[in-house]
């Protein structure tokens, strides 16, 4: 049974990139892959600390998707491995959500989102979900290098 998700506030909501798991990557904490993923949107700029630095994912995503600023040149060409760079790392750093997550089998994984029609479903479910495809692939991954070894119960 496909599994959908979007608000954190509901069942499957540690798989959206506003749940509270942060994680250290680059070098740098982030509170959220939200955040993350809004500040390499202007890496190399001052932009990308304040928005590390913001309270909320909304707040990181309001900042992020503001257009008063530049886009780093190569986004579109760049950001599904930004997501994903962001998911794994999320997944890696904390055990109780990456159990929930290889706990979801082999079912597809949507983010049923009514206005965003990249990253989730859409209203509609056109959208082409790569949010989701992110997750299940890094579901498979992680099934490699977390999985538990039968013989003798510890994991690899
Ligand atoms: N909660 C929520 N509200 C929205 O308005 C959304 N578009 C999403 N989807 C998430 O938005 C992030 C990417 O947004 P942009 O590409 O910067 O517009 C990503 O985390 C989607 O999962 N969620």
């Amino acid at each position: 049974m496909t599994i959908y998700f979007y608000s954190t506030r509901e069942q499957y909501g540690c798989f959206s990139n506003f749940s509270s798991h942060g994680f250290e990557l680059d070098g740098l904490y982030w509170p959220t892959s939200e955040h993350y993923f809004q500040a390499q949107k202007f890496v190399g700029t001052p932009h990308a600390e304040q928005i590390r630095l913001v309270k909320t994912p909304k707040d990181a995503a309001r900042m992020g998707r503001e257009r008063t600023r530049p886009l780093r040149q190569d986004w579109e060409q760049v950001k599904d491995n930004i997501m994903r760079h962001a998911v794994v790392r999320k997944f890696q750093t904390h055990t109780d959500i990456r159990d929930i997550l290889l706990s979801t089998g082999d079912e597809e994984i949507v983010e049923n989102s009514p206005i965003d029609f990249y990253w989730g479903c859409g209203a509609d479910g056109s959208g082409k979900n790569m949010l989701g495809k992110i997750l299940m692939e890094v579901r498979d991954m992680l099934r490699y290098t977390h999985s538990t070894d039968a013989d003798n119960g510890t994991v690899k």
